[in-house]
Formats: C-alpha cells, structure tokens, sequence
C-alpha cells in the first residue's frame, strides 16, 4: 500500500486534480491519498490557505469579511464546476465556512486554525466527490475519526505516535481514501494545524502509521535538485537522498519538502518518493535510509535568510563553569529555539530565526545576558542575516571540502561572518550577509556540481 501527497499545486485547479486522478486510478496500490488546499495556478496567484488567513484576520478585526469569504468560495466553485459537480459542494464547502466563521472562539489562534484548515478539508470532500462521480470509489477521511492526534503545544504542534494504532486501521477500509493534509486533533478534540507546508507531515504520519511500502510526495518539479531552480538555472536532479541529508536541506530552505515531514517515514523505515504531478512518468527523488555517496561528497547546496545572531563575548568565558546553560536558559525561559552556537574561548554566537524576536524579547535578551552572566560585550544583530549549507553524507571522508567552499564563496564577493561544521559532518554551515545569499550560492553551485556529469 502506497499513501500518495498530493501538494497545493497538484491540486490548484480542475485540469490539475484530473490529473491527480488519472495518477491515483493508474496504480491500485495508491489506497490513501492525502491532499492539500488548493496551492498556485500561476505564480502571482494567491494560495487558499493565504486567502484563508486573510478571511481569518477580517474577522478578528471585525471587518466586513464577505469579499474575503467570497474569494475562497469561488475558488472551490471554479474547480467544482468543471469537474462536471453539482452546486452542492460549493454550498455545502460555503456552509461548512460560515460555520465556522459563526463558531465564535475563545482563542484567537485556535480560530485561526481552524478556518486555516478548512482549506485541506474541504478540499478533501470535494476531490472524494470528484472521484466517486468518475466511478472511482473513494471516501473522505476525518482526522478526528481516523486519530490523527496531536500534542496541545499551539507553538510546536507534533503528532503523537499515539494515535498511530487507530490509523493503521485505515488499512481495512475499502475503497480511496481522501485525507486532509495539514491539521490534526488533540486529545481533548482540538483542531491544530501543522506549521505552514504541513500537509508533507500528515503524508508522512499517515504513511509510518499504516507501514506503507512507499510515501510518495506529488509535487511541481521532476524531483529535489542539487539546488533551488528559482536562483540556479537547470540544476542537476538528485536520483537519491538519505533521510539525514534531506532532513537538513529541507531544514535550510529546500522547500520542496517540509524538515518535520521526514521524521515519521524515517522511524518506520519508509521510503519516500519526491514526484511530479505533471510529468509522473519521471522517475523523481527516492529518500531512503543509505545510498553509495562514494561519488559525490556533495549531494546538495541550500540557503536561507532571516536569522539573526546573539554575540556575547567574556574574558575567560571558557573557564566558567555552566555559561553555556545559562545563556540558553535565558532563550528557554522566553521559549526561543536556537539553531547553531558557534563559539571561541571568550565569545559564543547563538544563531536565532529572526520570526522568534520582537523588540520586546530582544530588548529583555540583551539586558538579562549583560546583567545575570556579567558578559563584557552583549550584540543582538536583528538585521537580516543567511545561512548557506553544503549537504552530504560523503562530505566526512572528503579532505579539502571545506577550504574548496570557503574560496568558491570568497570568490563570488561574500564575506563570511561564521563557518559551522555540524558534529554529523553531513553539513557545513556558512552565515553571510543576506544581500550576498544568491550570489553565493551559484558560486558554491559552480565549485560543486558544474563540472561533473550528472
Ligand atoms: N532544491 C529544490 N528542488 C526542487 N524544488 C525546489 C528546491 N528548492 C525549492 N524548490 C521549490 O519547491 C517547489 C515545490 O514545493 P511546494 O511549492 O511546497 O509544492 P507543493 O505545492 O506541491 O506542496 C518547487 O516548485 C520549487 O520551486
Ligand atoms: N496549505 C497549507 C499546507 C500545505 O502543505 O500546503 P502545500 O502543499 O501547498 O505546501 C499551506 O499552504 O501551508
């Protein structure tokens, strides 16, 4: 039994959920289909889930929220109406988001979540009814019914392998299965959606509870290249990844597959398969656990901006017992995650998502750190700052590599503010200036991969 994700732009339009169906009907084992709202048609197009959490907003300010409500309707409409569906869908996907628009809430988030996640669901209900009037039995799933359960943290929302025993059971029912992608309940009935991009995490929950043999991820690209196509031209396709190496370059900005999504798959061993709604006959990008990276130290070249940097820098910091911990004690208590901690004998930089900082926190930060570890020198660099990384699972045995990236991105006029050697040698990490990011990048990309034969 394969669990096939179909992304946004898989789903953004009639012409594209018919092709959707001729992939689900050319493969019996393609038993449960897990889908998002729709995405994209074209790229100035705005996705359902934006235009969602704009309709979300109006509310919250009280506006008139019909024309946003409107715009969202029409949408499923459009995509209804030539598919050859009757008007009862759109009414009924009209009714289903007046409710909840009427439900009132006591939690502003919770609200937001929920309209944010009526996108994949009543998508969900429309595609079931698409197939089923094509003679192709299928039913729509409710996560709540089939136990998609999640923690009740709304910052971090993460399934729980709990609810996996009950979704197995999604094995036995007949027919397609049309899942919501994105939301899960908590144990209390809670709805909560997965970070931005969540319907990959569904995918792959879904996949591990049921011991799928395959995970495929329908997309827009024939497969993950070597590096993002939108700032370099024809990069090479990568046939293979391991867990790890996706893992981290989804994590530095291959967005073509959500960094929680691989967890699930991983723990269970599945396979996953990064395919092409539009060309399916492409053989696509497999992730699996192990892979003959003797040829190729470099599978991958991302990058990502919006970080900033907390420097703190004492005389004989390295002496001190226990400076680390209260450094990032003083993160935990205002619930930051910290993403990389360079450091030297006197001075420790602790790399942050920018999005975690407001003038607020920062302000606190910085006094805390000055006043409770008595540093000498406390900077918070708020301004935009990227993250360049290298991937590979052969980079460890490779000598040269580093000081080989170090000239390529000198070369193309960046400065490099900080080099990080992950512990795992599967990626190395360079932090320049945002404004440098792309022009780095493409000369890392030259160094790398321009040369070799794909
Ligand atoms: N290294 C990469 N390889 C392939 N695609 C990438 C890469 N980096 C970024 N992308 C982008 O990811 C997009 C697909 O992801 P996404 O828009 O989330 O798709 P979906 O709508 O199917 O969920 C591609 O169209 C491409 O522009
Ligand atoms: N629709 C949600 C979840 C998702 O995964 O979408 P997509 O498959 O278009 O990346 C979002 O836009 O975040």
């Amino acid at each position: 039994m394969k669990v096939s994700k179909f992304g946004g732009t898989s789903v953004a339009s009639a012409e594209q959920i018919r092709k959707v169906a001729a992939i689900v009907s050319s493969d019996p084992s393609r038993k449960i289909i897990v889908v998002s709202a729709p995405g994209k048609r074209f790229s100035e197009d705005e996705k359902v889930t934006d235009l969602l959490i704009r309709l979300a907003d109006a509310t919250l300010n009280n506006e008139d929220y019909e024309a946003e409500l409107k715009e969202v309707v029409s949408r499923y409409e459009q995509i209804a109406t030539e598919l050859g569906l009757s008007d009862e869908i759109t009414q009924s996907i009209e009714n289903d988001l007046r409710g909840r628009l009427a439900a009132g809430y006591s939690d502003q988030s919770l609200f937001i979540d929920s309209i944010k996640a009526s996108g994949e669901d009543n998508n969900a209900k429309l595609i079931a009814a698409y197939f089923t009037h094509i003679g192709m039995p299928a039913q729509y799933m409710c996560p709540k019914k089939a136990g998609l359960l999640v923690n009740d943290r709304p910052e971090r929302v993460r399934a729980l392998t709990e609810g996996y025993n009950k979704l197995a059971q999604l094995r036995e029912v007949p027919g397609i299965i049309v899942f919501p992608g994105f939301f899960g309940f908590t144990k209390d009935g809670t709805l909560r959606t997965f970070n931005r991009g969540g319907s990959d995490i569904t995918g792959s929950i879904v996949a591990a509870a049921v011991d799928a043999e395959l995970y495929e991820n329908f997309t827009d690209v024939d497969s993950v290249f070597a590096a993002n196509p939108n700032i370099v031209d024809n990069p090479m396709a990568i046939k293979e990844l391991t867990y790890r190496e996706m893992r981290e370059l989804a994590y530095a900005g291959f967005s073509v597959f959500h960094d929680e999504a691989l967890m699930p798959a991983f723990l269970k061993s599945i396979p996953v398969c990064i395919k092409n709604t539009n060309n399916p006959s492409a053989p696509g990008t497999f992730i699996v656990k192990d892979r003959d990276h003797s040829n190729r130290p470099v599978i991958g070249i991302a990058s990502d901006s919006g970080f900033s940097t907390l420097f703190v820098d004492k005389y004989l910091m390295n002496q001190e017992i226990g400076f680390g911990r209260k450094l990032l004690q003083i993160l935990e208590d205002e619930e930051i995650p910290f993403e990389h901690t360079p450091s030297g004998i006197d001075n420790i930089s602790v790399i942050i998502r920018s999005k975690f900082l407001n003038e607020e926190n920062s302000e606190r930060i910085v006094r805390r750190v000055k006043e409770e570890l008595e540093a000498d020198e406390v900077r918070l660099r708020t301004t935009d700052y990227s993250m360049v990384v290298l991937v590979g699972e052969g980079m460890r045995f490779t000598t040269g590599l580093a000081a080989r990236a170090a000239t390529a991105i000198a070369e193309s006029g960046a400065n490099i503010q900080m080099i990080n050697q992950g512990s795992s040698e599967v990626s190395l990490v360079f932090g320049i200036d945002k404004k440098d990011e792309k022009i780095a990048l493409k000369s890392l990309y030259k160094e790398f991969f321009s040369l070799i034969m794909i």
